[in-house]
């Protein structure tokens, strides 16, 4: 399997990401925001970072970045695409994804080991977890807050489209807890924390509770192979 991480200028966690697609088996394809062609590869990341700067709006400039109009397609199409941070503020940019993501209700950038409860273990991404499932990964933003109105939270809720929610404490007041959500079809993801930070024992969160396993990031980049080779 083929998994395209697209770099934006001031993308940070590009690297990352395509170090956990190996570590999950699969092959990592670096894109660049400014291509139109997607290299028929079979899964999106958009990954974490500070793209143009934060400029107007973390993500807004990026999702009218060229490589945007295929992304959009393609995930409309079904191809399993993956927010991460940065790529989630694009995603909603985009309009891939409901809500929008706004400063931090403390108003300070925040990094922390963060707790969050999997509500759905039926996404492209999310396939390897079970329900209820609570997993360590880091967490590191600025805009962070998640928004919609009370009609799109009670759809998304109602939808079970609500994916993760934060655990223990609300770093940066989300609405209804949520740290990431999906769309109808369960193939675009996006979320606030950084699993591709948690694929390595030894280098990811230090909670007690996340050093016993330290991989919690991985199961969302083998959930994606998983189904690819069940569907093949
Ligand atoms: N880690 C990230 O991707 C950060 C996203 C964005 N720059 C923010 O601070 O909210």
């Amino acid at each position: 399997m083929r998994i395209g991480v697209i770099t934006f200028p001031g993308s940070l966690d590009d690297r990352d990401a395509q170090r956990a697609v190996r570590l999950a088996g699969a092959e990592p394809v670096a894109l660049w925001h400014g291509s139109h062609d997607l290299e028929g590869v079979d899964a999106l990341i958009l990954p974490g970072g500070f793209s143009y700067g934060d400029y107007l709006r973390c993500g807004a400039i990026a999702s009218l970045s060229p490589i945007m109009t295929e992304v959009v397609d393609a995930a409309n199409r079904g191809l399993p695409v993956l927010g991460i941070c940065n790529g989630f503020q694009m995603l909603t940019e985009a309009h891939l994804l409901e809500g929008g993501l706004i400063r931090n209700d403390h108003g300070s950038f925040i990094c922390r080991d963060q707790v969050l409860r999997v509500e759905n273990a039926e996404t492209d991404w999310t396939s390897g977890f079970e329900a209820g499932q609570e997993i360590t990964i880091p967490l590191k933003n600025g805009e962070g807050g998640f928004i919609a109105d009370d009609e799109t939270l009670d759809r998304l809720e109602g939808e079970g489209r609500v994916v993760f929610r934060y655990v223990d404490v609300n770093p940066n007041g989300s609405l209804r807890d949520i740290a990431g959500i999906t769309n109808a079809r369960g193939n675009v993801v996006g979320l606030m924390p950084h699993p591709e930070h948690a694929v390595e024992p030894g280098f990811g969160p230090d909670t007690p509770a996340a050093m016993r396993s330290g991989v919690d990031g991985l199961g969302f980049f083998t959930s994606v192979v998983q189904r690819a080779l069940v569907e093949a």
